[in-house]
């Protein structure tokens, strides 16, 4: 057994501790501590208890008896040592691993007790932090003071939580806390008091324990720990004052778990050349324990005379302290066994002992380490008392340590004997798959978007290299085509070329043969002679061409001056009459427009509604007032001359045409002026005006014009002649205005009243031009449609009763017939008329009674037989339909009587 070893003056050592420079560097080295061996392959290393000893300061009461304890107790802590005197030869003196004073900071003590055993637990093992003394001794001061007030004076479990928190990533580790009270051998949970009772399970496997039914807090602030802490000091304090003890009399124990993910180790990483999965190992997980334990206090555990409550409490604190003291010696001795089941206090430390039935280096040891905070007061109580008791008891060394604090001699030995407990210590470590399979995920989408990058890369390369093999395919082909067509091109000249050079050739021999040929057989002399003498001919008309020249241009100029001169003269004296001709055209244009009414003069040539007739057009006619306009005419007519007036049809001034279209119109209006104007060409000019699309009014009164010249049968036969039909039918397409359709109906119904032009007229399409011009809905237009087609039926059932026509009519033909059914009762007298009379003369033939009666058109030739209000009409409809076998048989079909 390794304890210390005493002297005369009573030195305790620690035989392990002999040599070492201080507490902290007796920890192993972070990256030093592991070797390979351990269960589950995971790192151990050895270490052992380490004990420090606290005085804390002296109350008001201590001081009273300061002037004592000097004398008694020495504290040596730069040798760490705690010496003791017994009288004044006689002292023993004490070995700690770390001695600290009544000025010892809560900083320092944190930094030399706690901070490497939470280095440890950070590290992945699992690591206690113990205070033991008696009530008042500062315990709960040194561990669980939180230091609001003053933060210097925050205690180890404040201090361990900041190192912690400091020390993991939140992003990866976690921190987990559970604060209990251990009493009467009764676990009860701090942070939910109802929960007195909890059960602690023990991992058979890897010996690990847990308490399932404890409260775990997941830390991820400080803030939060701190909350924990005043919730579960408020708890405590409430439970024990429920329980009518003190504070003093239970242990309390904060369980902090620590995950930390291991990030830095050599055999797991991802980077460039070892990115194989195969190799991919999960990421590691280290899992510390930190048990920060404040005993209860032991002062009541010797005494005598307690009784009920007291005494099982006492026996309970007892039991617990003791079993921690056999455990910490088992360790100690090495033993095979640690009796950890003799108390719920060493349950619940198993996993920080490392017991096993066994094999002892193959579960978690932990480090330690001991505040012992010492009573002063019994110190010297103690102290005083030994020198008359002389106390000697089992363990040989620690009993005079013992019964300073108040006799539990076999706690107190074995608390002492911890300092030398060393064992192996395994770090917890484990595979954090889940961690493993989201760096591989993220490794996995890392790879898919950059095979997608590459894949775009690809393909974009793919894509240009075919537009780069499109392009030079598409210049070869060009090149090939460029190269083809020279060569073409200079084959063809060279073609044409030896062409040309044979043909020269062949010139040359030609004339050669012919010579030759003319040489030999002497023939064709005539001919060169006579060659010779038109030769001499044209050279003699160059030369009297060349004198006159020479005369003209060497001054005998004379003559040429007076023709000049002359032309002079003649051309202002055109111009003169032409400007007078323009002014009298304009004065006349202007009178015949106010003649008929036109109040602007204006060339709107509105007609007269209703003054249609079987007639001419007769608005082109002055009425009122003609005999000036006639005279203004005539005059012009006179002084002037038709051809003058004619050739001013095609001036260059638009307004000159429209006057002069407009005189000639009026002109034509008068028979006797029609032969003159027609011979003069005025119906040609006429019917070139018909051309003039851009100018309606021109057509307008050059179609009215022409109208009034086809009155005469002679003019109508030579309107035929000179294409006017087609003009006209032209004009009637797509002519617009209403009065321009009036005059080209007018027109062609004209032309329709000439027996001789009926199957031309037809031919040329006439009639299917008169039809279209229906569209226009305009009376006036309509009436001379009307009237055209009653001249056309009128020159059918003529050549047909004269038997030189057969077979259906043309109108029929050209289907006239819906047309004229529908306006055979037009409103317009005018349309009605026309279309009556032409019913009549298609019924006069017998051909068309079927289509006529098909068409409705019997119906029509009954109700003009009835009601119509001329009597000639009829009369002829009546005669009409009973001369017709095919209607008599309909009406008879039909019931109809005539
Ligand atoms: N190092 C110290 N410096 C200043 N004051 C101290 C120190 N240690 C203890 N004290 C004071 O001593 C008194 C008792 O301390 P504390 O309550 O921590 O003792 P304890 O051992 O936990 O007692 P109990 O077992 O009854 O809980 C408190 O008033 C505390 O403030």
């Amino acid at each position: 057994m390794a304890t210390g070893v005493g002297n005369r003056n009573g030195t305790h050592k620690l035989p392990n501790l002999r040599n070492s420079a201080s507490f902290k560097s007796k920890l192993p080295p972070a990256n030093a501590r592991r070797s390979v061996g351990a269960v589950g392959g995971a790192d151990s290393v050895s270490g052992r208890v380490r004990v420090a000893v606290r005085l804390r300061p002296r109350n008001t009461e201590e001081l009273v008896a300061d002037a004592d304890f000097a004398d008694c107790v020495d504290l040596q802590p730069e040798l760490k040592r705690l010496k003791l005197r017994k009288n004044n030869w006689d002292s023993d003196t004490f070995e700690f691993d770390e001695v600290l004073t009544e000025y010892a900071s809560q900083k320092r003590v944190y930094e030399v007790v706690a901070k490497p055993v939470v280095e440890s637990v950070l590290e992945g093992y699992n690591g206690t932090v113990m205070a033991y003394g008696q009530t008042g001794t500062g315990k709960t001061y040194t561990l669980g003071r939180l230091g609001d007030e003053d933060t210097s004076a925050r205690g180890i479990m404040v201090r361990a939580m900041e190192d912690i928190l400091a020390n993991i990533s939140p992003e990866t580790d976690s921190i987990s806390v559970s604060f209990l009270q251990l009493y009467m051998e009764y676990i009860q949970d701090l942070l939910n008091p109802a929960n007195d009772n909890i059960s602690i399970v023990e991992d058979q496997k890897t010996g690990d324990v847990s308490l399932p039914g404890a409260t775990v807090w997941e830390i991820r602030d400080q803030q939060s720990f701190m909350q924990l802490l005043r919730l579960g000091e408020a708890h405590r304090i409430a439970a024990n004052t429920k329980l009518n003890t003190e504070s003093s009399r239970s242990h309390a124990l904060l369980m902090v778990h620590v995950k930390k993910s291991v990030v830095d180790r050599d055999e797991f990483s991802l980077d460039a050349q070892n990115r194989s999965i195969g190799n991919l190992r999960p990421p590691m997980l280290r899992k510390g324990k930190l048990i920060v334990v404040d005993l209860a206090g032991s002062e009541r555990i010797h005494k005598s005379g307690s009784e009920g409550h007291m005494l099982e409490e006492a026996k309970s604190i007892n039991l617990s302290l003791s079993a921690l003291g056999k455990c910490i010696n088992a360790l100690a001795e090495n033993s095979p066994h640690v009796p950890v089941r003799d108390s719920k206090l060493t349950r619940l430390l198993k996993d920080s002992f490392g017991e096993s039935g066994y094999d002892l280096y193959l579960v978690d040891l932990t480090w330690y380490s001991l505040v012992c905070c010492r009573d002063i007061q019994n110190l010297i109580s103690y102290h005083n008392r030994s020198f008359s008791t002389s106390s000697s008891r089992d363990f040989k060394y620690h009993n005079v340590w013992a019964k300073g604090f108040n006799y539990n001699m076999c706690a107190h030995s074995d608390l002492y004997q911890a300092m030398k407990v060393e064992n192996m210590l395994k770090i917890k470590e484990e595979f954090d798959y889940k961690s493993l399979a989201k760096r591989l995920e993220m490794e996995i989408d890392k790879l898919m978007a950059e095979n997608e990058r590459q894949q775009k890369v690809y393909e974009n390369e793919i894509e240009r290299i075919r537009l780069e093999a499109q392009k030079r395919v598409a210049e070869a082909e060009r090149n090939y085509v460029e190269a083809l067509e020279e060569e073409k091109t200079k084959c063809q000249m060279d073609y044409m070329e030896s062409i040309k050079k044979l043909e020269e050739k062949w010139t040359i021999n030609q004339q050669k043969h012919t010579i030759n040929a003319e040489i030999n057989n002497g023939a064709g002399n005539e001919e060169v002679v006579e060659l010779k003498r038109l030769l001499q001919d044209e050279v003699c008309l160059r030369k009297a061409a060349e004198d006159e020249t020479h005369n003209l241009k060497s001054g005998s100029s004379d003559g040429l001056q007076q023709v000049l001169e002359e032309e002079s003269y003649q051309k202002k004296k055109l111009e003169e009459e032409v400007r007078v001709l323009r002014s009298q055209l304009a004065q006349i244009s202007i009178e015949a427009n106010q003649v008929r009414g036109y109040p602007d003069g204006s060339n709107s040539g509105n007609p007269l509604p209703g003054q249609d007739s079987l007639g001419p057009l007769n608005h082109m006619r002055s009425r009122d007032g003609s005999n000036g306009e006639r005279a203004s005419i005539t005059n012009l007519h006179e002084q002037v001359g038709l051809q003058k007036i004619l050739s001013l049809l095609e001036s260059e001034d638009a307004n000159v045409r429209i006057h002069a279209v407009k005189v000639v119109a009026n002109l034509a209006a008068e028979e006797g002026n029609q032969e003159k104007i027609v011979e003069a060409g005025g119906l040609t000019s006429l019917l070139m005006l018909l051309r003039t699309y851009g100018d309606e009014t021109i057509r307008r009164i050059a179609a009215g014009a022409i109208a009034n010249l086809a009155m005469n049968e002679a003019n109508q036969e030579l309107i035929m002649a000179q294409g006017g039909i087609c003009l006209l039918a032209m004009t009637a397409t797509d002519a617009e205005d209403p009065q321009t359709l009036r005059m080209v109906a007018g027109a062609i119904a004209n032309l329709c009243g000439n027996d001789k032009l009926q199957m031309r007229l037809r031919s040329e399409g006439g009639i299917k031009a008169l039809l279209g011009m229906v569209r226009c809905r305009h009376p006036d237009v309509l009436s001379q449609v009307a009237r055209g087609i009653a001249n056309f039926a009128k020159c059918e059932s003529r050549a047909s009763s004269q038997g030189s026509r057969h077979g259906r009519s043309l109108l029929i033909d050209d289907g006239a017939l819906p047309w004229i059914v529908q306006n055979a009762n037009s409103e317009a007298s005018l349309i009605r008329r026309h279309v009556e009379l032409a019913l009549c003369h298609l019924a006069q033939h017998e051909i068309n009674a079927k289509d006529m009666i098909s068409g409705g058109a019997l119906w029509e030739l009954v109700r003009i037989s009835r009601d119509c209000s001329r009597e000639d009409i009829r009369a002829l409809a009546r005669r009409t339909l009973t001369s017709s076998s095919t209607f008599q048989s309909e009406l008879r079909r039909l019931r109809i009587e005539v």
